[in-house]
């Protein structure tokens, strides 16, 4: 058995529909350590929401196993906290609603009433939003919300934090400011985070590895690239720096000339 926090073992994973089988996954094997940031890039459609949701729990691999922290994933659980591209607030609470409902789901019995009153209110405050704990998600921006669904997966204090495109739907302003926040929080709560981004500059500003899947059907990781770029890292300083645009271009000529010859062959 593998000693990283999180690892990834020997996964296959397929559907079958109809009579008719389909093999989305074949041998994904990933070491995560503890604190680390990674990211899965790949091709629409090569199954990294399915990689993520076994790691969630949220489907069974066909074979193959995930052990964190020492234990088998064997389905959901408060340890593993997913946000998604779309918010996933319920939209009858408030923001502070929308938190407690999480907090006191995972330290209704450990914490105090005022103890989690405090925690989801830190929680809100890191996010920087603390002034709408009142506001339901209606009320609020696309990135708001991303803020508070990313609020209340950091209050459940997971082992791994799970980012399914979190950026995905917000204007390119709006992403790299909270880019920027994620990065900030990043180095002071040291999460251990698996992201899945399309975003060739997001991957690379913001993780230690970038995990690169082949196409599919059949999809396993093709190249993991390493990202040795001192933190904090600033944007506006990285697009001018070698180093960042070897590693870009790296990315770039997996995605667009490795994976795409390999698609038209
Ligand atoms: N529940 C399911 N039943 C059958 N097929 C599925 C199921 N979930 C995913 N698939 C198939 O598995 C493959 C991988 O899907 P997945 O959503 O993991 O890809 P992805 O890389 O995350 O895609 P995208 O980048 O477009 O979100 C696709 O061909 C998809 O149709």
């Amino acid at each position: 058995m593998s000693k990283s926090y999180l690892s990834i073992e020997k996964v296959f994973k397929s559907f079958s529909r109809g009579g008719v089988t389909s093999q989305v996954l074949s041998d994904i094997n990933l070491q995560v350590e503890r604190g680390q940031y990674i990211s899965i890039i790949g091709h629409s459609g090569c199954g990294k929401s399915t990689v993520l949701n076994i790691v969630a729990g949220l489907l069974d691999a066909s074979s193959g196993v995930v052990i964190l922290d020492g234990k088998e994933v064997s389905g959901p659980g408060p340890d593993r906290s997913l946000v998604f591209q779309n918010h996933s607030l319920l939209p009858w609470l408030t923001v502070y609603e929308n938190v407690q409902i999480a907090v006191d789901k995972v330290f209704g019995r450990s914490k105090s009433r005022s103890e989690r009153d405090a925690w989801i209110r830190h929680n809100l405050n890191m996010v920087h939003m603390g002034h709408a704990l009142d506001k339901r998600p209606g009320e609020i921006s696309g990135g708001m919300k991303q803020r508070v669904g990313i609020a209340r997966a950091l209050a459940m204090q997971p082992k791994v934090l799970l980012l399914d495109e979190p950026f995905g739907a917000l204007d390119a302003l709006t992403r790299a400011h909270l880019q920027d926040e994620v990065m900030r929080i990043q180095a002071e709560l040291h999460n251990t985070v698996i992201m899945i981004t399309h975003d060739v500059d997001e991957a690379v500003l913001l993780s230690d590895r970038i995990v690169m899947m082949t196409n599919g059907p059949s999809a396993a990781i093709g190249e993991i690239l390493d990202i040795d770029l001192p933190r904090p890292r600033d944007r506006i300083a990285l697009a001018e720096d070698p180093k960042y645009n070897q590693y870009r271009q790296a990315v770039l000529r997996f995605l667009y000339e490795k994976q795409r010859k390999k698609a038209t062959a």
